[in-house]
């Protein structure tokens, strides 16, 4: 900021809490919080890392631009020495999505959690120096949620001690996997297994694709593009692939672990969520805390539009939605971790519930994210709809993240078989633990009454605990009783789905308000974090009140007077964030290269770098249009008939 004007420099002296602490408290520790600034500012610095030019580059410009910076920041990453955690983070603030992201993603994990020791001894040391480049190959045109329906087929040949990977059919190709379509020579290619003429279900088999001479597809291999994404620049930079055939190197796990890298990727995607998230609202604050509209008195300044009640009502929800994912996501991953070195001594037991939690917040996660970008460019009015505010290329990036991975509806009925399971085993030996350990106290939680009398007695953690503990478990068991009717339970499940859904939901809320409140009971330093984190996390519970007040209701778990005192207690919770809003946006220690935004700039320069922005639009490179003489001097001169067009 040497030598600029801060436009910014007003709010940020209202902030009541220390904000670099706060910053290590968002990165997870000192040490991420150094790196991840260190490793921002040289991608941030590095003239090859541009990408304020995607949104007019052709699709074909584009992707050779992202093989570029692909290139480029693997010669940063050898030259620079940096560890695997540093090249992680400098893929990340590259930000654009590419076949890296599934070669470090998926393929390197799937490796890792599937494959004999063996086979992880033949490719790791491949993939790890990129002398292969990897791909997840699951999806097919025909099948994708449904993954025991996919059509390949990988049927042994015992004489040539060989699988024939073959797609008998059209919608058997394997059809989405990213980077398979012009980059991958490698795939893990998940097909039935065939032995003797026995079906055992889908496996991984890795494949090779590509040549590594020349990069041709091998015999009996159809490669290509899957076409242009939603989106202009967007999630274009990325090839999606579809291929068919092929012939491979044995594989065998248990079935359990097939389904691993689902589990790992689901977790990393609902860190991901917070980053989209946080990202989105760094850019509508600042620019809120610009903007000015109405107001003015006797010829003074109009009002800044984050002043606005509705503008705080709209925005810090998913501010205190950021920290909330941020926090969720930590955990998540200890839970991974936890699950991954117990799969490692053959314990199985906490499986199923690390594929609830992983499929249902990463649901929840990414549905609330891809809903909050769009309510960010809504919240920034007309300029959020420029690509130069970065709000339009962000939602198209993230918006799959509700499709790929599982589809969102799809995995929360996971959660909905998980959360029938508990109940239907309440009052056996087995206990619930963990995420749903609150259904041991099922008896209580059934007719509880919240004790709230004023506002404030919302502030109180016990309190939206239990408040959000019955309503789950209400409609839960309103939902088992109602599924307990049915001859055919699976007929039932299908039946009631939606409900189930909603029981999920509520599920998956819980626990992010859980974690929220555990973080907050650790030792957080510095004067005032832990007094805003405790203010966010409030607003975060309390907004889900308000929006979700029907199930809070209709399950008796509040009563209307207390729904209307929790409202109230928010619009409190809002004045009292205001003066930190543009501070707590800071604490995400965002570079200008990483948001991209000219609307989220950290000096609040805005209208002057729009106007600059705007010039640059290769429209502008004349002042008479290209076509003019063509097609509206015809128009003007009413020449048109005679024009040939
Ligand atoms: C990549 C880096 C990440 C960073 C992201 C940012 C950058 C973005 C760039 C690119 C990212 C793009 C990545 C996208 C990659 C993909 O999309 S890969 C394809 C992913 N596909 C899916 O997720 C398919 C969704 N479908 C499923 O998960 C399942 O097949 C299903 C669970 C819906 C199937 O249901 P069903 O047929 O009823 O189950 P079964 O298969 O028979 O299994 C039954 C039992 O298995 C348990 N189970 C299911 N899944 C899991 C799991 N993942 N882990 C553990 N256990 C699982 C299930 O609960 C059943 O157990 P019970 O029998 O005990 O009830
Ligand atoms: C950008 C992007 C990148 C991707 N990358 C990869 C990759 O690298 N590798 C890979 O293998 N795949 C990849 N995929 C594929 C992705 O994983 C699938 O698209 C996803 O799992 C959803 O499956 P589907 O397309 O079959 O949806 P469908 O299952 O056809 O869903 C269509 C609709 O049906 C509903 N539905 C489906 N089943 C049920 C049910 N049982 N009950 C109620 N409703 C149901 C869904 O909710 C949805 O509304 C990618 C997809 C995208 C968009």
């Amino acid at each position: 900021m040497d030598g600029v004007v801060d436009h910014l420099a007003d709010e940020r002296n209202k902030a009541q809490f220390d904000v670099e602490e706060m910053k290590i408290v968002w990165a997870g520790s000192r040490h991420v919080f150094e790196l991840s600034d260190r490793i921002a500012r040289l991608v941030a610095s590095d003239p090859v890392f541009r990408k304020d030019n995607r949104a007019t580059l052709s699709r074909k410009d584009l992707f050779k631009n992202t093989l570029r910076k692909a290139a480029h920041a693997w010669k940063r990453i050898i030259e620079l020495r940096l560890s695997e955690e540093e090249a992680s983070k400098l893929r990340f603030y590259v930000d654009e999505a590419a076949f890296t992201d599934l070669h470090w993603g998926m393929f390197v994990p799937a490796i890792k959690g599937q494959a004999t020791e063996e086979q992880q001894q033949k490719w790791l040391p491949l993939a790890y120096k990129m002398q292969i480049i990897g791909c997840y190959a699951q999806t097919e045109l025909g099948h994708g949620s449904n993954v025991q329906g996919l059509e390949t087929t990988a049927t042994f040949d015992p004489q040539t001690d060989e699988f024939d990977i073959h797609s008998p059919t059209l919608t058997s190709s394997k059809w989405w996997p990213g980077g398979l379509g012009k980059v991958s020579t490698h795939a893990v290619v998940y097909a039935r297994l065939i032995t003797d003429g026995q079906e055992h279900g889908v496996h991984g088999f890795i494949v090779q694709l590509r040549s590594l001479d020349d990069h041709l597809p091998l015999p009996g291999i159809t490669i290509g593009d899957i076409g242009m994404k939603f989106g202009n620049g967007a999630y274009n930079t990325m090839d999606n692939g579809v291929t068919r055939n092929g012939k491979c190197v044995r594989s065998n796990v248990p079935r359990q672990l097939i389904y691993g890298t689902m589990v790992f990727v689901r977790q990393t995607i609902v860190s991901d969520a917070s980053c989209a998230l946080s990202r989105a609202v760094c850019i509508a604050t600042r620019y809120s805390a610009v903007r000015r509209q109405f107001g003015s008195q006797n010829g003074g300044v109009e009002t800044q539009v984050i002043d606005y009640k509705t503008q705080q009502n709209r925005l810090f929800p998913l501010l205190a939605a950021a920290y909330a994912f941020r926090f969720v996501g930590e955990w998540l991953k200890w839970l991974y971790t936890d699950v991954t070195q117990r799969l490692q001594a053959n314990d199985f037991s906490t499986l199923p519930e690390a594929h609830a939690c992983t499929a249902g917040l990463k649901s929840l996660t990414t549905t609330f994210t891809a809903d909050a970008i769009e309510e960010c460019r809504k919240l920034c009015g007309g300029h959020g709809y420029l690509c130069s505010s970065g709000l339009p290329e962000l939602f198209a990036v993230y918006v799959p993240a509700c499709t790929y991975e599982g589809d969102n509806v799809v995995l929360l009925l996971q959660v909905a078989r998980f959360l029938m399971k508990t109940v239907s085993q309440l009052g056996s030996e087995k206990k619930p633990v963990g995420t749903t350990a609150y259904m041991g106290r099922v008896e209580h939680l059934m007719q509880c009454r919240c004790s709230v009398q004023k506002a404030e007695d919302w502030l109180n953690p016990n309190t939206i605990l239990e408040a959000f503990e019955a309503r789950t478990a209400r409609m839960s068991v309103a939902v088992a009783q109602k599924l307990a009717q049915f001859a055919n339970p699976e007929e039932g499940f299908l039946e009631l789905s939606p409900n189930l859904v909603e029981a999920s939901v509520a599920h998956c809320q819980l626990i992010v308000v859980s974690k929220f409140i555990e973080k907050l009971q650790q030792d957080i330093p510095g004067k005032g974090v832990k007094e805003l984190l405790g203010m966010l996390c409030n607003i975060y519970a309390l907004n889900i009140l308000h929006k979700h007040l029907g199930d809070f209701l209709s399950t008796g778990s509040i009563t209307p007077k207390q729904g209307s005192l929790a409202n109230d207690q928010l619009r409190s919770l809002y004045s009292q964030v205001r003066p930190n809003a543009i501070a707590l946006v800071d604490a995400f220690n965002y570079t200008d290269h990483y948001l991209g935004s000219v609307l989220g700039r950290y000096d609040g320069n805005v209208y002057p770098k729009l106007y600059e922005e705007a010039w640059k639009d290769p429209l502008n490179d004349s002042v008479v249009p290209d076509g003019y003489h063509e097609y509206i001097r015809p128009l003007l001169k009413n020449q048109l008939r005679n024009a040939r067009l």
